[in-house]
């Protein structure tokens, strides 16, 4: 199935309030797209529509082919990536990883060995028996990481995961995790209002504005060809060479 994630004409109201406005948008497997735009202008409804904690008011949600919409969020192949991190502070970095596959019941064995390797992916190696209070930004942001993909989900949901990092720490997670992603395979649906970070890591960008996609495109496109006044004052001169950076 090529289409990992669509939605069809997906319109969101709260009371007379419309959040999400008729969005088309089809992610292919494996592919990193990203939603870009302002505060508010609907990034995250559109991502809580995909994981299932908001309903559409009118249109329809795919995932690998199968119709969702009706759905509850634990039985859909998603996960997702918090800018709060929302870890157990009580349990240990193992602990916490391994939280999603105990529910699952998996042998005891599967579960070490799973947690074990996904701590190596993330470079965590050393910190297992940590609390989260004893980490670093950047480490607890990996923590939180570990714990989304370590259930091999196949469809990932970031919503401004590196906002609460520095700039210096921020632009180095924005490389590893674009790495982890190609390495790994799994649809990233990412969310930020940081242009800067859309070109750096993206495949495709996704341009919101007002509960609408105004334009949708890889960086070039968007960069070069801006369809409409918005998308061209949003992403603004002097971003170029991060999108070059991506396409190496
Ligand atoms: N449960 C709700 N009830 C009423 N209005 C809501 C609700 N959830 C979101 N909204 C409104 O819908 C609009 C879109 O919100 P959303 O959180 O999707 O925006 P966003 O683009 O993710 O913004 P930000 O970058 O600030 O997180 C906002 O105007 C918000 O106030």
């Amino acid at each position: 199935m090529d289409h990992m994630v669509e939605l069809r004409k997906v319109t969101k109201r709260f009371g007379g309030f419309t959040a999400v406005d008729e969005v088309d948008l089809t992610i292919k497997q494996g592919e990193f797209l990203t939603l870009l735009g302002p505060s508010g202008c609907g990034k995250t409804t559109v991502l809580r529509m995909v994981s299932g904690f908001e309903t559409p008011s009118e249109g329809s949600v795919w995932l690998a082919g199968e119709d969702v919409t009706d759905l509850p969020p634990y039985r859909r192949d998603v996960n997702q990536v918090f800018q709060s991190y929302a870890l157990f502070p009580h349990l240990t970095v193992q602990d916490n990883i391994s939280f999603g596959l105990r529910m699952r019941k998996l042998s005891k064995a599967e579960v070490a060995e799973r947690v074990r390797n996904v701590i190596e992916l993330v470079s965590l190696s050393g910190m297992e028996k940590r609390k989260p209070s004893q980490l670093s930004g950047g480490q607890r942001q990996r923590v939180a990481l570990a714990r989304a993909i370590v259930c091999q989900p196949k469809v990932l949901l970031l919503d401004e995961p590196l906002s609460a990092l520095d700039a210096k720490l921020r632009h180095a997670m924005q490389i590893e995790l674009k790495r982890l992603q190609k390495k790994l395979g799994i649809t990233f649906v990412f969310v930020t209002h940081d242009q800067e970070e859309a070109l750096t890591m993206s495949d495709r960008i996704a341009v919101v504005n007002k509960g609408r996609i105004e334009q949708i495109g890889d960086c070039a496109d968007i960069y070069h060809s801006p369809q409409t006044s918005f998308v061209a004052n949003f992403i603004g001169p002097g971003q170029y060479s991060r999108c070059q950076g991506n396409r190496a």
